[in-house]
């Protein structure tokens, strides 16, 4: 098994609405812990360097393992409404420094260390022209569960400049390769006070 890798990053996202939620997902606690605290925990595990992308850094701070950097993201020139996930990882890739990098939403209560592990061990036999290395769902990639290569960042700069904020747009511009998954129960990502429920009953 592969142990944690210099040659590996990882960005957690933490800047969305929680619309359908009502409240910041990133702060509801399961067993005591705020979400994104397990996610950047885990994150810690797999990566050398975790970054946590968003607007309110001081909201996360006291919250978050010391090793982890904030980032505060700012909006693009011109523009007030909230960008989206894609702007925030263009963000957060910026300082990054190894070759892949593994993005996570904060909203994935069922991450495994081992499992994220063992989806690291193949970044070295993906094929050099690929750009990222993802899951599949039957409408797409699933954007937020996945590793990036950093030399991505230009051409997602070019998109998002062309005004694109959508993964899946930008996703299909560009060879991607799947990645396998045995268990998807991984993916899942809690949106709504329903899906907090289910989880509890999981547990
Ligand atoms: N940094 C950053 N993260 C974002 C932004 N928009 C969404 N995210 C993150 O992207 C991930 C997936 O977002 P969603 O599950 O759609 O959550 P959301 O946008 O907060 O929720 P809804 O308002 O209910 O759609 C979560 O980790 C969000 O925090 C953004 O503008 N900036
Ligand atoms: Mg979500």
């Amino acid at each position: 098994m592969m142990s944690k890798t210099e040659l590996l990053s990882a960005i957690i996202l933490a800047g969305g609405q929680s619309s359908r939620m009502g409240q910041d997902k990133a702060l509801i606690p399961l067993q005591g812990i705020p979400l994104l605290r397990r996610v950047s925990e885990v994150a810690l595990h797999c990566a050398s360097e975790v970054y946590v992308v968003t607007p309110w850094p001081e909201r996360y701070q006291n919250l978050l393992p010391n090793a982890c950097r904030l980032l505060q993201e700012v909006p693009l020139p011109g523009q007030t409404e909230p960008h989206g996930p894609l702007v925030g990882f263009a963000q957060g890739l910026a300082p990054v420094k190894t070759d892949w990098v593994l993005l996570l939403a904060c909203d994935l209560p069922q991450l495994q260390v081992n499992v994220l592990q063992n989806w690291a061990t193949q970044l070295e036999k993906t094929d050099k022209n690929v750009i990222a290395l993802l899951p599949r769902h039957a409408k797409g990639w699933e954007p937020l569960c996945g590793f990036y290569r950093r030399q991505c960042l230009p051409i997602l700069f070019d998109f998002i400049n062309e005004g694109g904020r959508s993964f899946q747009s930008w996703l299909a511009q560009h060879p991607v390769q799947e990645l396998m998954i045995q268990d998807t129960r991984i993916l899942f990502n809690c949106n709504t006070p329903a899906d907090l429920e289910r989880l509890a009953s999981y547990q």
